[in-house]
């Protein structure tokens, strides 16, 4: 599977999605997420991932807005907050995220957690954005096979994304497999384990063996499973760094190596559990 850095997945409504993108998430408003936007966007990068409750989406815009890159050729993601969700307030939510992103239309909207009870109005109103062309595409964020199945009964339109946290201590094989059979885009959340990677002796011999660095290898391995990946760094050679994963590839072997590794381990908050 060749792959590069400006190369994207297609979504099951035809709409391509890169396959990297920067995350954002504790990226501060005020100079940080500026700086980031704007130098991954200069990188090459394509894809933005913000969402409303990381309260950084103006200054996202203002990294845009520096980069020089035309907005037509970005990828931009954000996402509704649990508060938010219902139909009339989502929709309005959508539209403060709209104004402090400076845009009249976003690539991806997804609804931020799978709060019982709430998340199938919001996904109407997510349809509803969908139909009138104000977003060109439309997902969720850590749905388990359960909360897709609720959504399943209720929606006209299947999610084109999932989001949820994905590394080799959280394989999430289940979930990848019914993603896949139902067209539904994994994307991976915390690929690089929130920086938990460097104790791993596993993961530093197989970065030793290829001569990448460990961040190199978890985007690969990402890239390897046909999962969409958005490493957050505010650092500059960092960003840098998680750019160079299209010229080499992991075998077979290592793969599986990785694969092994997994503990159903999160940094991040389980679906079934959380309490925002
Ligand atoms: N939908 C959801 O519920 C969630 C979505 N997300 C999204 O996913 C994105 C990525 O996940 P996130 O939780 O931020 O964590 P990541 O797994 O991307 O790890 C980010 C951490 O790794 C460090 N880092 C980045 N690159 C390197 C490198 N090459 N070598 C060593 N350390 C590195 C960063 O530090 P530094 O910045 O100092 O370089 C930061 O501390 C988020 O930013 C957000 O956009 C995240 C959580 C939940
Ligand atoms: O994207 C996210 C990052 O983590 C936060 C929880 O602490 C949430 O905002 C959300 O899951």
């Amino acid at each position: 599977m060749s792959k590069e850095l400006t190369s994207s997945t297609t979504l099951h409504n035809g709409v391509k999605m890169p396959w990297l993108g920067l995350g954002v998430w504790k990226s501060r408003e005020g100079g940080e997420v500026e700086k980031a936007v704007e130098s991954a966007l200069k990188l090459g990068y394509r894809s933005i991932d913000t969402a409303r409750i990381y309260e950084n989406e103006s200054g996202v815009s203002r990294g845009i807005e520096a980069s020089g890159v035309a907005r037509k050729d970005i990828f931009l993601t954000t996402k509704v907050w649990n508060t938010d969700l219902g139909y009339e307030e989502t929709l309005r939510a959508f539209e403060d995220s709209k104004k402090r992103l400076q845009t009249d239309y976003l690539d991806l909207y997804l609804i931020h957690w799978p709060v019982e009870n709430k998340f199938v109005d919001a996904w109407k109103a997510l349809e509803k954005l969908y139909e009138t062309g104000e977003v060109r595409a439309i997902g969720v964020c850590n749905f388990h096979i359960h909360h897709l199945k609720t959504l399943e009964n209720h929606a006209n339109l299947a999610p084109m994304v999932n989001q949820v946290e994905f590394h080799p201590y959280l394989t999430q094989t289940e979930l990848r497999a019914y993603c896949e059979q139902h067209q539904i885009q994994f994307e991976a959340w915390s690929p690089l384990m929130q920086g938990n990677f460097l104790k791993d002796e596993t993961i530093l011999s197989i970065a030793d063996k290829y001569q990448r660095t460990p961040a190199q290898i978890l985007l690969r391995w990402d890239l390897q499973h046909n999962v969409v990946t958005i490493p957050k760094s505010v650092r500059e050679d960092r960003i840098k760094e998680n750019t160079q994963i299209f010229d080499f590839e992991l075998t077979q072997a290592d793969i599986d190596i990785l694969d092994q590794l997994n503990r159903d381990q999160r940094f991040g908050a389980d679906p079934d559990n959380f309490n925002f």
